[in-house]
């Protein structure tokens, strides 16, 4: 059976950890799922109102739910006896979260067995590509999960891109009246367009203060766009009142904008009409890669400062020789060896954006070479449905 087939089924589940990347990038899979190879997806993910801030028509009450074309369960716990015929053909673990025992005993009992993936976090680490598509035997029952990672090289998954991103990116950022029109839907006027635009996506520990001071005392003029509930106290201090979308206040050579948490693909076009992003975690980073644009990247906290090193590793892909971009990176996330703010380092990066600019392009191009995550997964589990016994 091939995989665009109608009736191939796929059940993604996804526990959310902390924010919403987890469900970020599972509702994207899904929809890709569903949207480019014709797959009939369900989600179930535990935390249905994080899922509502980056898709506003989820019910947060509801059970089931069809949305854009897939079946949303909340999945409430572990319990639940399952039999064959409710188990997917394709069944993807995200971030190797726990998916219900009752499943995965059905799992075992279904003839042919489901494709089976736990699908890993991005890291630009060299051992990715070593552990990538590795099968793991369950102990107890007869079946095989294998390990997907995306990542930055042809030797492993990819980055997730829906096949029409690019084209959709290139018309937006030609289109000089649409972006001033998406943009001054949020208040951003003519004035500050034709300033450096810069959307502001981070944890709360990030050096923000000193970046403000220095955009705010610079020669050049600077719009910060900042999502309601970012760097809060920082933005609140610099308005001198609450941080509440629509929010406003130009002070010195700054102005800073608070805009509300906008459904995902505003998220890209937000991205696609700033001038630099500072973006987080997983998914906000891969999108500013699609972007074309430079970025900031504030990686998400380990312990032991784990985050530091996966940083690195990305930096020496992304940034070799590029001094500025890594200094900043690297102060953003406390991860430098000097002393310097990101404010002392602004300057130079600022100076050098041009360069940064021509190199997110050049960089989105290496990125497009290895294909989309979804496809090569999808390839993947192909290659292995057919090459199992009858
Ligand atoms: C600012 C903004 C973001 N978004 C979306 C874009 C992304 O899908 C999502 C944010 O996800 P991320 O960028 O990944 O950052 P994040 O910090 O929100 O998410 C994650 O980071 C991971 C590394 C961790 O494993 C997760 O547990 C989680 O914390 O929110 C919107 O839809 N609208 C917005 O206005």
């Amino acid at each position: 059976m091939p995989l665009t087939d109608p009736a191939l089924t796929l059940a993604l589940f996804c526990r959310v950890v902390d924010n919403y990347g987890d469900i970020g990038i599972c509702w994207r899979l899904a929809r890709q799922l569903q949207r480019e190879h014709g797959i009939v997806v369900t989600l179930w993910v535990d935390d249905l109102r994080s899922f509502q801030r980056i898709c506003p028509q989820i019910d947060p009450a509801a059970a089931l739910q069809q949305v854009e074309g897939i079946g949303v369960r909340h999945w409430a716990g572990q319990d639940g006896q399952f039999a064959p015929a409710d188990i997917a053909d394709i069944v993807i673990e995200f971030f190797a979260c726990d998916i219900p025992p009752g499943y995965i005993d059905a799992m075992a009992r279904c003839q042919p067995r489901p494709v089976w993936f736990n699908l890993e976090g991005l890291t630009a680490e060299e051992w990715v590509e070593g552990c990538h598509t590795l099968p793991s035997t369950h102990p107890r029952l007869p079946l095989t999960k294998y390990f997907f990672f995306p990542g930055f090289t042809a030797k492993t998954g990819g980055l997730m891109r829906e096949a029409a991103l690019d084209e959709a990116r290139r018309q937006f950022q030609q289109d000089r009246a649409g972006m001033a029109a998406f943009l001054g839907r949020f208040g951003v006027t003519p004035q500050e367009m034709a300033s450096t635009t810069i959307s502001l996506f981070c944890y709360p520990h990030a050096p923000v203060a000193d970046l403000f001071a220095a955009w705010q005392g610079g020669a050049h003029a600077v719009t910060c766009l900042v999502p309601e509930g970012v760097a809060k106290e920082v933005v609140a201090h610099f308005l001198e009142a609450p941080a509440n979308a629509g929010a406003s206040r130009a002070r010195g050579a700054l102005t800073v904008r608070v805009l509300p948490f906008v459904a995902q693909p505003d998220y890209d076009r937000l991205l696609w009409a700033c001038d630099l992003n500072f973006v987080r975690g997983e998914d906000s980073f891969v999108r500013a890669q699609w972007a074309g644009r430079p970025f900031i990247w504030h990686i998400y906290p380990q312990d032991d400062n784990l985050h530091h090193k996966k940083l690195r590793a990305f930096l020496q892909r992304y940034a070799i020789g590029r001094d500025s971009l890594s200094a900043l990176t690297l102060c953003w996330n406390g991860a430098a060896a000097g002393g310097a703010g990101p404010g002392a380092l602004w300057p130079a990066f600022h100076a050098a954006m041009p360069e940064s600019h021509a190199h997110a392009a050049e960089w989105q191009r290496q990125m497009l070479a290895n294909g989309d995550l979804t496809s090569n997964l999808l390839n993947f589990a192909s290659s292995l449905r057919s090459s199992r016994p009858g």
